[in-house]
């Protein structure tokens, strides 16, 4: 029986993506297979971190007594972990439930795409500051949809010329929802909205991660 490790698992309200502002369940998995410059979890990608292991049944418990409808599934990166799939479809097996997947675009997005009731994909395009751009899977960008959503999360005008070359060669506008989104501290927002009205960048939305206004930047299960 697969058994999922997981870091952290929590009620919240969704502080990015398309379902911001709305309560989610959080469910964060361990270990990552990049290491983004700017990353506020990579202490639940270090070997050492604590975590339980729960099998599919006591996640779709902990789900249903939470009574909360919108599910993320996190990490880490939750698309590596074994048996992903699996756990997908049995929570998606109750037609009222959601789930989002927060994915960091190295991973191939099919297996997932081609479930019957398929999850909602939060994709990162991880642009040059991350640090982590030459493991994009470009492939992805193709299977993205009205269901889905496309961020960039950026630190410098480097990295938004570098989205809007992505979002114009792949003619991504329209086609997906699709956010700009500051890395926490290191970029003023007014920085992409001036860069939205200079490149007339209509349908891309600007996101502030709402938990970090909302609590402490650094608090841990909000
Ligand atoms: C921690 S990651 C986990 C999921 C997956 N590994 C990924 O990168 O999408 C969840 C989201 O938080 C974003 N994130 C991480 N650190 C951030 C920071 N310092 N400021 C803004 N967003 C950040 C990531 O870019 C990603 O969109
Ligand atoms: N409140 C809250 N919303 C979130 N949306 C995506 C998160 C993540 O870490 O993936 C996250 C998170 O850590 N907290
Ligand atoms: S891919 Fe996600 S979890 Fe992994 S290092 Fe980057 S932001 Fe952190
Ligand atoms: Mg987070």
């Amino acid at each position: 029986m697969s058994t999922y490790q997981v870091v952290e698992k929590f009620v919240s309200i969704n502080g990015e993506g398309r379902r911001a502002g709305e309560l989610a369940a959080f469910i964060r998995f361990k270990g990552c297979n990049l290491q983004c410059s700017y990353c506020d979890t990579s202490w639940a990608n270090e070997p050492g971190c604590e975590s339980e292991r729960l099998t599919k049944e006591e996640i779709l418990s902990w789900i249903r007594e939470t009574g909360v409808k919108n599910v993320t599934l996190t990490g880490g990166e939750p698309l590596l972990r074994e048996g992903m799939e699996e756990l997908i479809e049995a929570i998606l097996e109750d037609p009222s439930q959601r789930v989002e997947i927060e994915t960091n675009g190295s991973v191939d997005l099919k297996p997932y795409h081609i479930l019957k009731n398929r999850p909602s994909f939060t994709m990162d395009y991880k642009t040059p500051d991350s640090g982590m751009e030459k493991e994009m899977l470009l492939s992805n960008l193709e299977l993205l949809d009205s269901e889905d959503t496309l961020k960039f999360v950026v630190s410098s005008r480097r990295d938004m010329e570098k989205a809007l070359k992505i979002l114009e060669k792949y003619r991504l506008i329209g086609k997906t929802a699709v956010y700009f989104s500051p890395v926490f501290g290191r970029i003023q927002p007014v920085e992409i909205v001036d860069f939205l009205m200079e490149k007339k960048l209509n349908d891309v939305k600007l996101q502030i991660q709402l938990h970090k206004v909302i609590w402490d930047p650094q608090k841990r299960g909000v």
